[in-house]
């Protein structure tokens, strides 16, 4: 249903999108993930047509985006970040607007709208002014927009980013009901809703392609898994072999020798006990060794479990270079040693040299309009 074949954006000098390659099929809801400035909302405007790439191709529903943008959009319900509304009028007035555009029978928009207002949650907002709604509810009204033409395929740049809680639960849980039957495209930053609204992920940083796959071969990409153990800080085992309860150091300490053990961090708790967090391997269960340990020493133990590795965990370590990058920090980590971490700063050096060698000739496009004039020129460029 969606197919981009080495998507390239350069903004100027600046390359945006680098050889972006990805396939969503029928049916499938993908979470499109990556920090801020990865390039997801470039890649969404690319597919929805509303700007073009400087490389690569981009197929929709079998349409390609630069040759057949009108059949593309009329398969497409796009919701972008700040979707484009007209203040003065209502909410009625624009969406019957938008279906007009669409080619919608008035009578199929006043039958469609019934579901759409129930799912937007609109009911009370249809006859209000755009230009007076809270940011949640037009982000409401952009999402009705998208839904009014009943397209296969939904493209959704954060859909809940301005939403409280109970919004962002109802729509989340609207993504998972319609998603049996179309496909989305649904890009946010918050890794929850993905997890609980898309069997796969693509994420993506400084531009290019990170991970691609099942939620689960992406969270146990890391090949770690944690552990959670809690020891009673002031009573021991009675009758064991402890004299005293024991001290975080030593506990931390005695942690840190077992086999399979490849960090323990302290976690903060309250004053009953001593809390740490373990990384071992993937494919071990280090639980009965911890176990051992803690009855042998004369502890109480509190609390013990073993976590599969989070999606946030995963995000966290594939993008972190960019996080680090955007503070002016070493890009080094506990995981990582000196010689890995100069090794990534040097490979960033090597791409910032290309891109300039590459790019000196471009000129700047910093805004929307520039962008757009961009789009266009690079549109007759393609049409010739
Ligand atoms: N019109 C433009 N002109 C110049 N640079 C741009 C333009 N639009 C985007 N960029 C740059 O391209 C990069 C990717 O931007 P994009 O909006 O695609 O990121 P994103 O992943 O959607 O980020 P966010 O999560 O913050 O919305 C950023 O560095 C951004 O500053």
């Amino acid at each position: 249903m969606i197919e981009a074949n080495g998507l390239t954006k350069r903004y100027g000098a600046f390359r945006a999108l680098d050889k972006v390659s990805f396939e969503v099929h029928r049916g499938e809801v993908v979470g499109f993930l990556g920090p801020n400035g990865a390039g997801k909302s470039t890649t969404m405007r690319i597919l929805t047509c509303f700007i073009s790439a400087t490389g690569g191709t981009a197929r929709v529903h079998g349409y390609d985006v630069f040759d057949d943008p009108l059949e593309v959009r009329k398969k497409i319900g796009y919701l972008p970040q700040r979707a484009p509304l007209y203040g003065e009028m209502n909410v009625w007035e624009y969406l019957s607007f938008v279906a007009e555009m669409r080619g919608l029978e008035t009578s199929t928009f006043k039958k469609r709208m019934k579901g759409i207002v129930e799912i937007c949650g609109l009911a009370t907002s249809l006859g209000k002014d755009i230009r007076d709604l809270s940011h949640g509810y037009r982000q409401r009204v952009g999402l009705a927009q998208a839904l009014v033409h009943d397209p296969p395929i939904l493209i959704l740049d954060e859909p809940t980013s301005d939403l409280d809680p109970n919004e962002k639960a109802e729509v989340i849980k609207y993504i998972q009901e319609i998603g049996k039957e179309r496909t989305i495209l649904l890009s946010t930053h918050n890794l929850s809703e993905v997890e609980q609204a898309c069997a796969r992920a693509i994420i993506v940083s400084k531009g290019r392609i990170v991970a691609d796959g099942p939620l689960e071969e992406i969270r146990a990409r890391t090949g770690k898994v944690r552990y959670v153990v809690q020891v009673h800080e002031k009573r021991i085992f009675e009758g064991g072999p402890a004299k005293k309860a024991p001290s975080a150091e030593e506990v931390q300490a005695a942690l840190e020798k077992l086999p399979g053990v490849t960090s323990v961090i302290e976690l903060p708790t309250d004053d009953r006990a001593h809390s740490f967090q373990l990384m071992g391997a993937q494919d071990g269960d280090i639980r009965p060794e911890i176990f051992q340990l803690v009855v042998s020493k004369g502890w109480l133990m509190l609390e013990m479990r073993r976590e599969a590795q989070k999606l946030e965990d995963v995000f966290k370590a594939l993008t972190k270079h960019d996080e680090r990058r955007d503070r002016g920090r070493p890009i080094v980590d506990e995981d990582e040693d000196e010689d890995e971490a100069s090794a990534a700063e040097e490979e960033d050096e090597d791409e910032d040299e290309d891109e300039s060698d590459e790019d000196e000739s471009d000129e700047d496009a910093s805004d929307e309009d520039e962008d757009e004039d961009e789009s266009d020129e690079d549109d007759k460029k393609k049409k010739g």
